[in-house]
């Protein structure tokens, strides 16, 4: 097995064991990336120097007790890196170089984790296919015509096409899991307030979360548990204390009862080999001896459009302190007065479907219309959250597909907000309620990967990693892309 193959547990046994340096391993994953990006565009900012670097300085101090000790990874381009570029991926923060590490970031460093670069998105997060970001689209590396996902499609892009151990991803509204379900990897969307959002940017501050991007699930039980926890400097974070994520994963889901909500695995957006695949996985699990019955979320029906509301409305905030004049972009060109610079600088800073969201959402928000759309998304969130505390009453986790379909080819829906917004029609739902999900790959169609969503009660992440680890067990979905992808 080639070093840039390796997960982060069998590195950290190589690293242990001294049979591998930490320079070593970021040497080869440096060159994998020199192999790869021309085709694949993971990457916006790649620092060789700097990963180097602490490669070297982990040799000389680490022991290596730490799993994620002298181990290369990628963060998205919205979490802050200290003296690393951090862009959105949009023109208003082309050259934005942040003073101060997110807290994400901050936990890995103290563990010695080496940061690669910065991988490519949706601009300020808003899409589903990174092909909205300012500097170019990435490449889905199972099919180079297709879409790896979004908005974290770098981060999914970068960990199939084995260009770094693991990535860092933000899912608002399932941008973690649907790139992790088109790239045939492992995204896990923590609850609500479990990993701190200092230092992300933000872009639906009630809905935004951080998670891993890996090739396995034991990977990111370890990566949850080097980022989750309470921060001070993140006012919504949870002081409920963190679950030892690894010491959970066990075979063993026995008894278990899981509900399959019929109104998304029978959704008409879903394709018949996304349904035959989930079906599938529902079989394994019953052969391991869970309980799988389909259960209803009555409400599910009204949840894109709460989502969609509550996303614009808040988006359109968030975005608002992006004017030119304290930092970015500010336009070059004449102005009469302020109003035309702020026109201007939005006009040329943002790209269309960031200028949409902020259009629709100003409108939504509007004091006249404030009660009929926001206040009233707010209202179908609080029936849709009931709904699953509800189904929680009976079932210990539920099952849908990630994805209605998989990866789409490049091009396709770019032109639509709204359609490109139906690829998120199982995840979504998720962020109104403020549950964890994990997807993981369940299967193949034409080739390319399937994803099965695993939704868990709040702040059971252990739950629903170790109800993946046990799926994960029989299968080798996770592993299939070092053989079958085209790079
Ligand atoms: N960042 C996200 O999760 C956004 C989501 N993919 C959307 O476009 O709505």
């Amino acid at each position: 097995m080639k070093l840039h193959e390796l997960t982060i547990k069998k590195a950290n046994e190589l690293l242990k064991k001294k049979e591998i340096t930490a320079q070593e391993l970021t040497e080869d994953i440096l060159n994998r990336i020199d192999e790869c990006e021309s085709k694949i565009g993971a990457y916006v900012t790649i620092d060789k120097e700097g990963a180097l670097k602490s490669a070297k300085s982990t040799d000389e101090k680490a022991d290596f007790t730490d799993p994620l000790a002298g181990i290369p990874m990628s963060a998205k381009d919205n979490i802050c890196t200290k003296n690393l570029k951090t862009t959105c991926c949009s023109r208003m923060l082309e050259n934005f170089v942040p003073p101060y590490d997110a807290t994400v970031i901050s936990k890995l460093r103290e563990r010695n984790a080496i940061i690669l670069g910065k991988t490519n998105m949706d601009e300020f997060a808003i899409g589903s296919s990174t092909q909205t970001s300012f500097f170019h689209t990435t490449q889905n590396p199972w099919d180079l015509s297709r879409v790896p996902g979004g908005s974290s499609g770098g981060s999914a892009a970068a960990v199939a096409s084995d260009e770094c151990i693991y990535a860092l991803g933000s899912d608002t509204g399932g941008s973690v899991r649907q790139p992790a379900s088109y790239c045939g990897v492992v995204g896990l969307k923590p609850t609500y307030g479990r990993v701190s959002r200092f230092g992300v940017a933000s872009l639906a501050a009630t809905m935004d979360t951080i998670g891993p991007i890996t090739k396995n699930v034991t990977d990111c039980a370890i990566v949850l548990s080097a980022i989750a926890g309470q921060d001070s400097f993140d006012p919504t974070s949870s002081d409920i204390p963190v679950d030892n994520y690894l010491q959970k994963l066990k075979n063993d889901v026995k008894g278990l009862k899981i509900g399959i909500p019929k109104e998304l695995l029978y959704h008409e957006a879903v394709s018949k080999d996304v349904k035959d695949a989930v079906l599938n996985a529902i079989k394994v699990y019953e052969d391991l001896g869970c309980i799988c019955e389909e259960i209803s979320l009555k409400n599910a029906e009204y949840a894109m459009s709460a989502y969609l509301v509550t996303l614009a409305a808040e988006a359109s905030s968030e975005l608002g302190q992006y004017d030119g004049i304290r930092y970015g972009y500010r336009t070059s060109s004449d102005y009469q007065d302020l109003k035309d610079f702020y026109k201007k600088t939005r006009g040329e800073g943002f790209g269309f479907d960031v200028k949409w969201h902020i259009i629709l959402g100003t409108y939504l928000s509007d004091e006249k219309y404030y009660d009929k759309y926001y206040l009233k998304a707010q209202k179908i969130r609080t029936i849709i959250k009931k709904d699953f505390d509800e189904a929680f009453k009976k079932y210990d986790f539920l099952i849908t597909p990630t994805t209605p379909t998989t990866a789409f080819k490049i091009g396709e829906s770019s032109d639509d907000p709204f359609k490109m917004h139906m690829n998120d029609l199982c995840v979504s739902i998720v962020n109104l309620a403020g549950l964890p999900a994990i997807s993981l790959p369940c299967g193949f169609s034409k080739g390319l990967p399937v994803g099965l969503q695993i939704i868990g009660k709040a702040f059971d992440e252990a739950g629903i990693l170790q109800v993946a680890y046990a799926f994960e067990q029989n299968n080798d979905y996770h592993t299939r892309r070092i053989k079958e992808r085209m790079v």
